[in-house]
């Protein structure tokens, strides 16, 4: 569904992004992992259409999407959501979902009835009438992914849609987007929380200083010497393995 090849971006002399390639399969729960300025949400923004890569193209369905704005983006269906989630805090929950839904919809009255199906679909229903303002943490996650929804995108790029939650809270994400993949959408996701990546990723890639150094299963690379080593530093990889022998 989605076919990302030789991603390059740089910033001044950091290469933030350094030809990356990565798959989506039609269906797929994807992980994007690495850790802290590696280059994920970079790789987002130009996937999504909010930055230019210097070099390298993106494919969705099929077509060439290289360079292409973010809204036409959306209309062809894929969308990403925000790490630091910022709703439209002057209106209501049902509202802020709406926003989503004016791509399709040019009147409210629509729009609104798709919000309010999406908000009760999310678990939202009890909290579509109150300002957006008065979300939670765990609240505005949920927002997030139900506002990307109510754009109709089939493909849904999660930036760090678990950060900040408690473990309940995980739990209960975890479960929507699994329901959400069991509807018909697809996912590539950015995460930290491993928890949330163990039992939802059936595949992942690991990014690190803009490179992509691994790709399997999230049990295949928690196990990776090299995937170790760029979170925990050089030399982790051995260091761990004779602390499990000793
Ligand atoms: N607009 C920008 N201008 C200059 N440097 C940038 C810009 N955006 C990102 N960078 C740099 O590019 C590198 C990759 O950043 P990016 O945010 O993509 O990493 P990340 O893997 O998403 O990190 P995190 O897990 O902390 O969110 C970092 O060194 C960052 O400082």
């Amino acid at each position: 569904m989605l076919e990302v090849r030789n991603l390059t971006k740089r910033f001044g002399g950091l290469v933030a992004v350094s030809d990356a390639s990565l798959d989506v399969p039609e269906g797929a729960i994807v992980g994007l992992l690495g850790p802290n300025g590696a280059g994920k949400t970079t790789c987002f923004t130009i996937i999504a259409g909010f930055t230019r890569a210097d070099s390298g193209s993106v494919r969705l369905n099929g077509q060439d999407i290289t360079g292409m704005a973010p809204h036409r983006i959306c209309g062809l269906g894929m969308v990403r959501t925000f790490q630091i989630v910022q709703p439209f805090a002057g209106l209501t929950v049902q509202e802020n979902i709406a926003v989503g839904a004016y791509l399709r919809h040019d009147n409210r009255r629509d729009a609104m009835a798709e919000a309010r199906a999406i908000g009760k679909r999310l678990g939202m229903g009890a909290m579509l009438d109150r300002p957006a303002s008065s979300l939670t943490i765990a609240g505005r996650k949920r927002l997030e992914i139900a506002r990307a929804l109510a754009t109709g995108a089939k493909l849904l790029l999660l930036d760090e849609v678990m950060a900040g939650l408690i473990p309940t809270e995980v739990t209960e994400i975890v479960g929507i987007i699994r329901q959400i993949r069991d509807e018909g959408h697809t996912f590539l996701m950015i995460e930290h929380v491993m928890q949330a990546v163990m039992s939802l990723a059936e595949t992942a890639y690991v990014l690190n200083y803009g490179k992509m150094i691994a790709q399997g299963t999230p049990r295949q690379l928690v196990r990776d010497p090299a995937v170790v080593e760029a979170y925990l530093g050089h030399g982790a990889a051995a260091r761990l393995q004779e602390a499990e022998h000793a």
